[in-house]
Parts: structure tokens; C-alpha cells; sequence
């Protein structure tokens, strides 16, 4: 069977795509995969922090194709180690529950000299969740990912903003870019797990969510 599921890809990196996969891992009772990742030497990762903030079992954790030290783009963190990413080891797994699947960066970011995020994203052929700012900036990142997806007849289930709600900026999003606003993630003060599940609990938009996917 094709795994049902969701690509959650960002406007930048640092803006809430780990955050967001963890709520939707959490609602769903999803399996999680953050096929690449990078900056390891930094952090632990987004594996990690989704199994603890989503309380998963270790089943529903699929470990990276390929772990990397440098906070890089997943290219030229690979390069670092002489490693080359193989596509070929970029294949969704077949799981029974929905996957939740997260990118590295936004959708231009390079993983191999001539494959971007992008590409990865159309082979896979999940629908795609957008996490982009809320704030000032926002309109033009939001709208440059809309279109790169477009024109690859990617399809856009819809986008999650994350801080403090911007009613002007979303409307201008969704009519300009033909998309819908899937949730607004207002700023948490304090991720845990207890939150994130509350959270996810709370938010009916979730459950309609799950059978789009
Ligand atoms: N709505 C929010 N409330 C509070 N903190 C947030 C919110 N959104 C994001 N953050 C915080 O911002 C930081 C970056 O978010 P996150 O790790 O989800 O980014 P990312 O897009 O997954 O980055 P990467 O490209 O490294 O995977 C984290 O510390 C996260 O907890
Ligand atoms: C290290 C970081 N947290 C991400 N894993 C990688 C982000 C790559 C972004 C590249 C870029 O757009 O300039
Ligand atoms: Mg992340």
C-alpha cells in the first residue's frame, strides 16, 4: 500500500518545521522520518526532539538515510565527510501509519551538485505542508515556495503559520498563492511534551487534516 502521509518543508530552516512535524506526528499517531540531517555537531537532531515531544515509540521513528556533522545544506555537509548522498537511499518507507516526512532547509536546498530538496519532494509525491513565519517577511518567503512548488505540480495541502498571529499576512498568502492556511501556531512559551499534546489534542483542524492525506 502507498504510505499516506505529509511533506513538511519550510520558507527557511530555523522556522518550525520540527516543531510543526511534532504536533502532526502527535495528532496522527504518525511514524516520523527526517530523511536528512544535517549539523549534528551542533545538536542532536530532529529525530530526538520529535520522539520526545510527540512521546513516540521507537517504531514510529525511522532513522535518517544519512546523519551529517556540518550545520549545513545536506550537499556540502556531505562533501565535508567525502560521503555522496545516493538518491537511490532516499525512498519512503512502507509503514502502516501516516508519515510524517521532513526536509532539511526550504525546498531550493542542495543535496546532491544536481538534486535540490525540491526534487526529492517530487519523487516522493506526498502533499506538502509549508511552515513559514508569521511575521514580516514572511509574504515574500511564503509566496516564492508556493511558486517553486507550482511549477513542479507539487501539491500544496497547505500552510502553518508559527508566532503570533498575523491575519493580513495570511490573507494575502492565501489569496495570492492559491493556498489555504492549515493552522496558526501561536508562540509557545514552553515546548514539552505535555503542551505539544495538548496541542494536539485541542486543534479539531488536525483530525479533518488526517483524511486529506
Ligand atoms: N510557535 C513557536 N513557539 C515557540 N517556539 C517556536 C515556535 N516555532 C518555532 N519555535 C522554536 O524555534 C526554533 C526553530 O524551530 P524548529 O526546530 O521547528 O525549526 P526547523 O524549521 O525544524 O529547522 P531545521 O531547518 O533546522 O530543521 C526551535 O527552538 C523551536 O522550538
Ligand atoms: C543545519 C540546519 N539546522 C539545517 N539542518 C540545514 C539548513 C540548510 C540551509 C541551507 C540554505 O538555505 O542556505
Ligand atoms: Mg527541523
Amino acid at each position: 500500500m502507498m504510505s499516506r502521509g505529509v511533506f513538511v518543508t519550510g520558507t527557511d530552516t530555523g522556522i518550525g518545521k520540527t516543531l510543526t512535524s511534532a504536533i502532526l506526528t502527535s495528532a496522527w499517531h504518525a511514524t516520523y522520518w527526517k530523511p536528512l540531517q544535517t549539523g549534528l555537531n551542533e545538536e542532536d537532531g530532529d529525530s530526538p526532539t520529535v520522539k520526545h515531544l510527540a512521546s513516540l515509540p521507537a517504531e514510529r521513528l525511522i532513522p535518517p538515510a544519512y546523519a551529517l556533522q556540518a550545520p549545513l545544506a545536506p550537499s556540502a555537509a556531505a562533501d565535508l565527510e567525502g560521503i555522496r548522498i545516493n538518491p537511490g537511499r532516499l525512498v519512503l518507507p512502507d509503514v502502516n501509519q501516516p508519515l510524517v516526512v521532513e526536509g532539511a532547509g526550504g525546498v531550493m536546498v542542495p543535496v546532491t551538485e544536481d538534486l535540490l530538496m525540491i526534487d526529492i519532494m517530487a519523487r516522493f509525491a506526498l502533499p506538502v505542508v509549508i511552515v513559514a513565519r508569521s511575521g514580516l517577511g514572511t509574504i515574500n518567503h511564503s509566496l516564492l515556495t508556493i511558486e517553486a512548488l507550482k511549477r513542479r505540480g507539487i501539491e500544496i495541502l497547505g500552510i502553518v503559520f508559527s508566532g503570533d498571529e498575523n491575519p493580513g499576512n495570511m490573507r494575502d498568502i492565501e489569496r495570492i498563492g492559491q493556498v489555504q492556511t492549515l493552522l496558526s501556531i501561536p508562540k509557545i512559551a514552553n515546548i514539552t511534551p505535555q503542551t505539544i499534546s495538548d496541542y494536539a489534542k485541542n486543534v479539531p483542524a488536525l483530525n479533518n487534516l488526517l483524511h486529506r492525506v
